[in-house]
């Protein structure tokens, strides 16, 4: 069966041999095996998810592709102010809904949240939020549905804050040059970025503001990864470096240094969905 479910997760297998994992809780991305396109024969993580990570459902998962939900970073705004960092999406644990397609083209199921009371309690806003991870060989996308039951405008934040697996120290992103973002590092102030590929030789913590929607991380020999974003507006760009990546009880030894985090979302602004509306943010990632 190229969809399997256990009590706590749903596996995902393509024919030619990728696959994928997804925790219920948090709807959490864990694990996208793909073959390189150059041609290495078996599938490859593409994940990183630090060996260290609650994965019993106390803290959200320290990898794979967490889903930022209603807000992203701290709470900004008085009526969110009972949220923790990122929302509440990551820490909730969703639904298997079902299979949507099961063929040679791509292996894709739906995932829904029913939000728990303590989750209505701090937003209690009414909202639909459903998840579909979709499977191909080289290929996995992930699209955020949101809808708006009414009566009252929803307001939220989404991003998807993927974990790419890979030495850090040798990624480079592209094309970011021009962009304005803002830098969590320095202050929260706004600069406009003058490199042609970004690192992340340092401690970086960026929000590129209005930004194209495809992106390419390139490692030194190691295959390309596309990424292209429909609704997310913004791109943040993440890695603590050994410092800051030191102190997080849940990042395993030198971990900071076998990822980079290239996270398309809403994060410099919020979505106002009137009601009776739908809204979907799309990831989809490509080894090129
Ligand atoms: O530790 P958390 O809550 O998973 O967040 C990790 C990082 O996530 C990034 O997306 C934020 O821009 C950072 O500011 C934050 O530190």
């Amino acid at each position: 069966m190229p969809v399997t479910q256990t009590e706590s997760t749903v596996q995902l297998i393509h024919p030619k041999g990728s696959s994928v994992e997804i925790l219920l809780y948090g709807a959490t991305v864990v694990s996208w095996k793909s073959a390189s396109v150059k041609g290495a024969a078996s599938p490859v993580e593409r994940l990183f998810v630090s060996s260290k990570s609650f994965l019993d459902g106390s803290k959200p998962v320290r990898g794979g592709i967490p889903i930022c939900f209603p807000i992203f970073g701290p709470p900004q705004r008085e009526e969110h102010s009972k949220l923790s960092q990122h929302g509440f999406a990551r820490s909730e644990v969703w639904t298997f809904d079902r299979v949507l397609l099961d063929d040679d083209a791509g292996v894709s199921v739906k995932l829904v949240l029913n939000p728990s009371p303590a989750a209505t309690a701090k937003f209690p806003n009414p909202f639909k939020l459903s998840y579909v991870v979709t499977l191909a060989e080289h290929q996995l996308s992930t699209d955020l549905h949101v809808e708006n039951p009414g009566p009252s405008t929803l307001t939220f934040q989404a991003l998807l804050h993927t974990y790419h697996r890979g030495p850090a120290q040798l990624a480079a992103v592209t094309p970011l040059k021009g962009l304005t973002y803002i830098d969590k590092v320095r202050d929260a102030g706004r600069f406009t970025e003058d490199r042609e590929a970004v690192d992340v030789h340092k401690f970086t913590d960026s929000v590129y503001v209005d930004a194209p929607g495809k992106y390419h991380i390139g490692w030194e020999g190691a295959d390309t990864v596309e990424i292209k974003s429909k609704n997310f507006n913004d791109v943040v760009v993440w890695n603590p470096g050994p410092v800051a990546g030191g102190k997080l009880a849940d990042m395993e030894e030198n971990g900071w240094d076998t990822f980079i985090c290239v996270e398309p979302g809403t994060a410099s602004y919020f979505v106002d969905l009137e009601a009776s509306k739908s809204w979907i943010g799309q990831q989809v990632i490509t080894i090129l």
